[in-house]
């Protein structure tokens, strides 16, 4: 994962007919993780869509280094197969790799079908996917949304390891995420 960064020059989002925020930069760096904050509908998603590629940016650029993993509300998981199909599926295409389902609370829910998971048990698999994907860069938008105390913690220590063994963690949420090192961005700062 050394050597993964992300780098925002100048950026604006327009979504729409509306500019949401415009002028902003910031750079990741191995081991880095930051959080972006605001109130609902100023831009987080927004902005972690484009710093993956799935929307243009309005002004401005957002560049990548390292294979990025997005984790938001579209899980990616066929509602209609059950956990450990649905998560089989994606190791597959991912390679082999451990995806955690004992430390994430999965075990016992592999032959549960997708649509019948409460919605921080989906959360948790949008979990052990993203872990078994082994990108560099991971970026999560409300994260811990419906998530248990148990599950909050977890998570941020995840995060956590993430960035130790030299990953880049980009959040978007307007709820506290700990993390000892991170720093945060208020998008309301740069709203057109
Ligand atoms: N494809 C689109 N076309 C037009 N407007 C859009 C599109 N996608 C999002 N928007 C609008 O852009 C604004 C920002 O949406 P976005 O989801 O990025 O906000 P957010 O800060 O993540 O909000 P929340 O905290 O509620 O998740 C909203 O007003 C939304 O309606």
């Amino acid at each position: 994962m050394q050597g993964a960064s992300i780098a925002v020059t100048d950026l604006a989002c327009r979504r729409g007919d509306r500019v949401l925020f415009r002028g902003l930069s910031l750079r990741l760096q191995a081991g880095d993780a930051l959080q972006v904050t605001g109130s609902n509908g100023i831009g987080k998603s927004s902005l972690l869509r484009i710093v993956a590629g799935l929307a243009p940016a309005f002004a401005g650029t957002a560049e990548t280094s390292g294979t990025i993993g997005l984790v938001d509300e579209r899980h990616a998981l066929d509602p209609a197969l059950p956990l450990g199909r649905a998560l089989g599926f994606w190791q597959r295409m991912d390679g082999a790799a451990d995806n955690e389902l004992a430390r994430l609370g999965l075990s016992e829910l592999l032959d549960v079908p997708v649509r019948y998971l409460s919605t921080g048990q989906k959360k948790r698999a949008a979990l052990a996917r993203l872990i078994g994907q082994k990108a560099a860069v991971w970026l999560l938008d409300e994260p811990l949304n419906g998530l248990d105390v148990h599950a909050v913690e977890l998570t941020e220590t995840l995060v956590a390891e993430h960035c130790s063994a030299g990953g880049i963690t980009l959040i978007a949420s307007h709820q506290p995420f700990r993390l000892g090192h991170m720093r945060t961005i208020a998008l309301a700062e740069y709203a057109a």
